[in-house]
């Protein structure tokens, strides 16, 4: 486990008692929480949001950047113990069902956690030891987070949670969670579109649905602009019977193409934000090169086409 001192930190690497605490038994970076919760004006033991929100801490995350650590030391969210289940949504990886509209009374009523922990770590958490009745995954959604911005699935957990409460219609949550960081409220307007189609579904299937629906159209779009940008190429080639390595392109033009190959190719992500190796496309350009070579003329020594 890394460096840091959550809940779920294994004991031999907490830090020895003594010095690092403050007057009040403390540690001094508690004491530093607790003058951030007074500067909100509010005790510790009052609840500071509508509704409960919890994490589960595995302390993997630089605490400057983690915003789960930020949330707890303005008091928002509180943390859980390995072994501690939580009644309310459980937004997780080891989710199996989507949030949907119909989550909302069980988060007004019991609230919302996440399991705060690196992505590049999850098969050291116990899953089978958190977590709660009702564990959910999130749809389709992407970062607005410095860390993983524009990245699909893989939010932060201010994020996740708020897309949360973006999903079960409490956009008033969801903006009023995300206001304590300076690019909060970007995640809403980066995702404004798809959270409107989500706020219109009932259950998880349906979301589920939706997910589909939208990243079809992203797919045919990108083929479109594959399409526009293969037949940009083509016009700017010039004469498409010549060969490509005659053609006097300077260093400059070939980095210009790599660049056009890589916004063309398409991206398909599996449910935590990974990158699928797109077989169906390699498919996809071989039978191209084939039926390249297939239709390109060839010519005997008296200029008559030779058919193969
Ligand atoms: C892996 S942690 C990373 C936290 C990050 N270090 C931070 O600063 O907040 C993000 C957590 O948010 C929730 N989460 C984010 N995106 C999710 C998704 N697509 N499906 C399910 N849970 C998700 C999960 O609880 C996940 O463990």
């Amino acid at each position: 486990m890394g460096k840091g001192k959550g809940k779920n930190k294994p004991n031999d690497d907490r830090p020895s008692k003594s010095k690092h605490r403050g007057a009040n038994g403390h540690h001094i970076r508690q004491n530093n929480k607790h003058m951030e919760i007074k500067q909100y004006g509010h005790s510790k033991s009052k609840q500071l949001f509508p509704v409960k929100l919890a994490m589960w801490d595995f302390d993997h995350c630089d605490p400057k950047r983690c915003s789960g650590k930020k949330l707890e030391r303005l008091g928002l969210i509180t943390s859980l113990k390995v072994g501690q289940r939580f009644q309310g949504i459980v937004i997780s990886p080891n989710g199996k069902s989507v949030v949907c509209p119909n989550d909302r009374s069980i988060v007004e009523k019991y609230g919302a956690s996440v399991v705060e922990c690196s992505w590049a770590r999850l098969d050291e958490i116990p899953f089978n030891k958190i977590g709660g009745k009702h564990e959910r995954l999130l749809p389709y959604l992407v970062a607005a987070n410095q860390v993983n911005y524009g990245r699909p699935w893989r939010l932060n957990c201010v994020e996740a949670i708020a897309a949360c409460f973006a999903i079960i219609g409490r956009m008033d949550w969801a903006s009023d969670l995300l206001s304590h960081f300076s690019w909060g409220l970007g995640f809403l307007e980066l995702n404004n579109e798809l959270l409107q189609i989500y706020q219109n579904c009932t259950d998880s299937e349906s979301v589920k649905k939706a997910e589909e629906e939208w990243l079809l159209k992203l797919k045919e779009e990108n083929q479109k602009r594959k399409q526009e940008v293969q037949n940009t190429d083509i016009w700017m080639m010039g004469n498409v019977n010549r060969k490509m390595n005659s053609l006097n392109i300077s260093d400059e033009e070939e980095e210009e193409d790599d660049r056009f190959e890589s916004i063309s190719k398409p991206v398909k992500y599996d449910n935590l934000g990974n990158i699928i190796e797109e077989r169906e496309c390699e498919v996809e350009e071989e039978e191209e090169k084939e039926r390249e070579e297939e239709w390109e003329i060839k010519y005997d020594s008296l200029g008559n086409i030779v058919t193969s």
